[in-house]
């Protein structure tokens, strides 16, 4: 079976066999794995092995990449913002544009020496799943399969490989606080559990560790296409005292200026559009004044007459 087609069938299979409403849908979507993803496990160790000699490295070897703008193409740090943060969060993390990859990794990390190589090659194999997986939802919502796809292939790629050490005292932190994500899709790899999702009876679930498996959580750009048949899935990271957890979120979106509103033909006199439009860079800006933690941007796109 080709690899689109069996992607669509794993949707589509999960729809038809829960009860016929939006909310079963939504509710599978929310706790997507995807197995048949065609990147081979070599390439996932490769990255994680690398991730994990750049984590370990001394600090002042990191301490160059550091910044607080958000703006910043390669970008180390802690927490979330760590002069900012009134919290701060159990995580180092480095995160760096991705697409085209020829654009930029040149200003990733280059020790250890095998980093650009092998995190390279991972970036670029979620990037073509990430056109296979709108595509699927793009049919799923009675579009056409190609609906985004010059968005996709201009899109931006964001990736933020996190690390969670130990925690002496996990009860009273996280790795990362409740969000959602800002783009279409988050291909998500765990190298064990932590991440939980809110589900609909808004308690938290944790995301069990499947090995070989990547979770695809749903941004604040489908929801706003899909005029909110789709809804961003709200996650946060728990940390544990026994070892240490790797996280790759490969953040995609549109083009960084280009705004997304609900599809038109998802629009009419019943269903008015219930967002107003946004881009990546209008949510950069949002981020870099607002604590996400206090109010989450997509509220800020709801129409108030709703
Ligand atoms: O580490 C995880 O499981 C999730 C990371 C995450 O939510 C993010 O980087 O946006
Ligand atoms: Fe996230």
């Amino acid at each position: 079976m080709k690899k689109t087609k069996s992607l669509v069938s794993v949707f589509i299979e999960d729809k038809t066999s829960r009860e016929p409403c939006e909310d079963a849908y939504l509710h599978f979507l929310h706790r997507c794995q995807v197995i048949n993803h065609g990147i081979s496990s070599a390439v996932v160790k490769d990255a994680q092995d690398s991730a994990t000699r750049f984590f370990d490295l001394p600090a002042d070897e990191k301490m160059h990449l550091v910044s607080d703008n958000f703006q910043e193409p390669v970008r180390y740090g802690t927490s979330i913002n760590h002069s900012t943060d009134r919290v701060h969060y159990w995580r180092d993390f480095i995160k760096h544009y991705s697409h085209p990859l020829s654009n930029w990794i040149n200003l990733w990390p280059s020790n250890p020496p095998c980093y650009k190589e092998k995190v390279g090659k991972y970036a670029e194999a979620t990037h073509v799943l990430h056109k296979q997986l709108i595509e699927a939802i793009s049919e799923s919502l009675g579009l056409e399969k190609n609906y985004l796809q010059e968005e996709i292939e201009e899109g931006s790629q964001v990736m933020a490989v996190n690390c969670y050490p130990a925690c002496p005292e996990p009860e009273i932190a996280l790795g990362m606080p409740p969000h959602s994500d800002y783009g279409s899709l988050t291909i998500l790899l765990q190298s064990s559990e932590g991440l939980q999702i809110k589900d609909c009876n808004n308690n938290w679930v944790c995301v069990p560790y499947i090995e070989g498996a990547l979770i695809v959580q749903l941004g604040d750009q489908v929801e706003v296409m899909s005029n909110g048949i789709y809804k961003s899935v709200v996650h946060r990271v728990t940390v544990n005292k026994d070892y240490k957890r790797l996280s790759f979120a490969s953040l995609h979106s549109l083009p960084m200026h280009k705004k997304i509103s609900p599809a038109t033909q998802l629009v009419n006199e019943n269903k008015p559009a219930a967002y107003g439009e946004f881009s990546f860079n209008d949510f950069l800006d949002y981020i870099s004044r607002n604590d996400i933690t206090q109010k989450r941007f997509i509220d800020t796109l709801r129409k108030k007459n709703l």
